[in-house]
């Protein structure tokens, strides 16, 4: 039987009278890549939070077989998460922080941090305080990413990285520290740099979990049809969810429909996360 990673029952948290979470129920297993979608202030934090011990809730939690809310000393020695701030003592140089985490941390590896800390253009032996917001970031990335963890938590990692380092980083997460026997759980609002690399997705709204899908599920539900001129009544009557035009051309989005059939109409293709999670959130899928 697949390891549960993270499985939470009833979960829900409130902030005076706010609910920010409510009735969140999920298993995650291990070797999984998972996805926590939603807009701003959907509860993504909060539940990352209660998931990590930062937080106190309502419900059951177990995380790593464990409860956060009471063993989080232990919980950390397997887990490593990076917030959506980057953390890091301002006083130190780059060297003197990987110096550091080797001599506290016992799963650290410093040639994989400097294997890292190589392929970006931060000296070592310069001030957190006078590194750019991108290199902070990129520096708490190599010290996290050479955590030998069983899960990484990840809330918005990669907020003020320039584009071709967003690319670098997650094919490295997926490339060289990824395997079947850690788990990674990740937010973030740029979904179309995500999802080649996620298994699972978790949609949430309102602090409520609207979706639980496997990558692969979701996207052959969706079909997007560029209509072929001529066509568009036969594709008006197959039933999309949302019609809209492109380039002069009428596009639709279908749900669940035969993606053969649709392709007599048309060019199809598979819907993106970014335009799922509209389809799911504005209800055009239901
Ligand atoms: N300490 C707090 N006190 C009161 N309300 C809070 C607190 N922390 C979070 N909230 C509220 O809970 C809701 C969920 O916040 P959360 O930070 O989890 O959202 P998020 O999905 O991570 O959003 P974003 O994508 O904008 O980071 C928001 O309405 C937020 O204002």
């Amino acid at each position: 039987m697949t390891e549960i990673l993270i499985k939470a029952r009833g979960v829900g948290k409130r902030f005076n009278g706010f609910t920010a979470l409510k009735n969140v129920n999920i298993d995650i297993p291990v070797g999984r890549i998972v996805g926590l979608i939603g807009a701003n202030g959907a509860g993504k934090t909060t539940l990352l939070n209660a998931i990590l011990g930062l937080a106190s809730y309502e419900g059951q939690l177990e995380v790593l077989g464990l409860d956060p809310s009471k063993d989080r000393g232990q919980l950390m020695q397997d887990v490593c998460f990076i917030a959506d701030v980057a953390t890091l003592p301002k006083w130190m140089t780059a060297g003197q922080v990987i110096d550091y985490v080797a001599s506290i941390h016992p799963r650290f590896h410093r040639e994989k941090a400097m294997d890292y800390l190589a392929r970006t253009s931060i000296p070592l032996d310069r001030k957190v305080k006078a590194l750019s917001k991108g290199m902070t970031v990129q520096l708490h990335l190599a010290v996290v990413m050479a955590i030998d963890a069983k899960l990484l938590v990840l809330d918005e990692p990669t907020l003020g990285l320039d584009i071709l380092f967003r690319k670098k980083f997650y094919q490295n997460l997926l490339e060289d520290y990824f395997d079947e026997e850690r788990t990674i759980l990740i937010t973030t609002h740029q979904v179309e740099e995500v999802e080649h690399i996620l298994s699972d997705v978790i949609f949430i709204k309102g602090g409520e979990i609207v979706l639980t899908a496997e990558m692969d599920e979701l996207t052959s539900t969706y079909t997007e049809l560029m209509v072929a001129p001529g066509k568009e009544d036969e594709a008006r009557a197959m039933g999309p969810i949302r019609t809209g035009t492109s380039f002069g051309r009428t596009t639709c989005v279908y749900a669940n429909k035969d993606r053969a059939t649709l392709g007599s109409l048309g060019e199809t293709r598979r819907l993106g996360l970014a335009d799922i999670f509209v389809v799911t959130m504005t209800g055009e899928g239901q």
